[in-house]
């Protein structure tokens, strides 16, 4: 990636802000959403997504969002790379056969779930959210495409928690982050 790239990124990281002892005492809360009221940061992050798709994962066929905020760069992306946009979702939300997977975060525990008939088997899949910390909910979502007979080529998230070992809770899914905090 060139200068430019790295450019977009420190703008980026200057709109990021964090709020201590968010959702429990103890969690520093990193806010993605202050990132997304402006204009201008929405098309700057864009940019970075699909540039770093077109990158490190050229072959991907669909990406996958996770539950809530996932969602919301899964279908801008997919979109612009006209790629199919698929919904990993937290428990009871999906209609139809579903797969489920419960996993632990950073601050609790969950239920993720795919629709079986979702993911035909070999379909490249990429898994996009804002953030990894523990590498729970990336982990469920991988767990699930497997069992669909994916093939996930990794993930790529905007924010990664290191003090949290996520890439390292997740050995088999290759983590992309734009923006590291220690
Ligand atoms: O790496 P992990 O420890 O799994 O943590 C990361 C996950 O936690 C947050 O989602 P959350 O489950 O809070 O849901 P939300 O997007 O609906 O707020 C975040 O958006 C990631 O999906
Ligand atoms: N510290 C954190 N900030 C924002 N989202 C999170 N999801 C899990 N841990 C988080």
């Amino acid at each position: 990636m060139n200068s430019e790239y790295a450019k977009k990124i420190d703008n980026l990281k200057s709109k990021l802000k964090s709020y201590p002892d968010f959702p429990k005492e103890g969690i520093l809360f990193w806010d993605i959403f202050s990132a997304l009221s402006d204009g201008y940061t929405c098309k700057l992050l864009q940019s970075l997504l699909v540039e770093t798709i077109r990158c490190k994962y050229p072959d991907v066929e669909a990406v996958v969002g996770l539950e809530a905020r996932g969602f919301l760069f899964s279908f801008s992306v997919a979109a612009e790379l006209g790629i199919a946009c698929l919904p990993i979702r937290k428990k009871g939300k999906l209609p139809g056969e579903v797969l489920s997977h419960k996993y632990d975060l950073e601050y609790g525990s969950d239920v993720l779930e795919i629709q079986k008939d979702s993911v035909r088997p070999g379909l490249k899949c990429l898994i996009i959210d804002d953030l990894i910390a523990t590498g729970g909910s990336i982990g469920a979502a991988a767990q699930l495409l497997y069992s669909c007979g994916a093939h996930v080529l990794g993930s790529l998230v905007i924010i990664e928690l290191n003090s949290l070992n996520g890439r390292e809770n997740i050995p088999d899914v290759p983590v992309h982050s734009l923006i590291t905090y220690d």
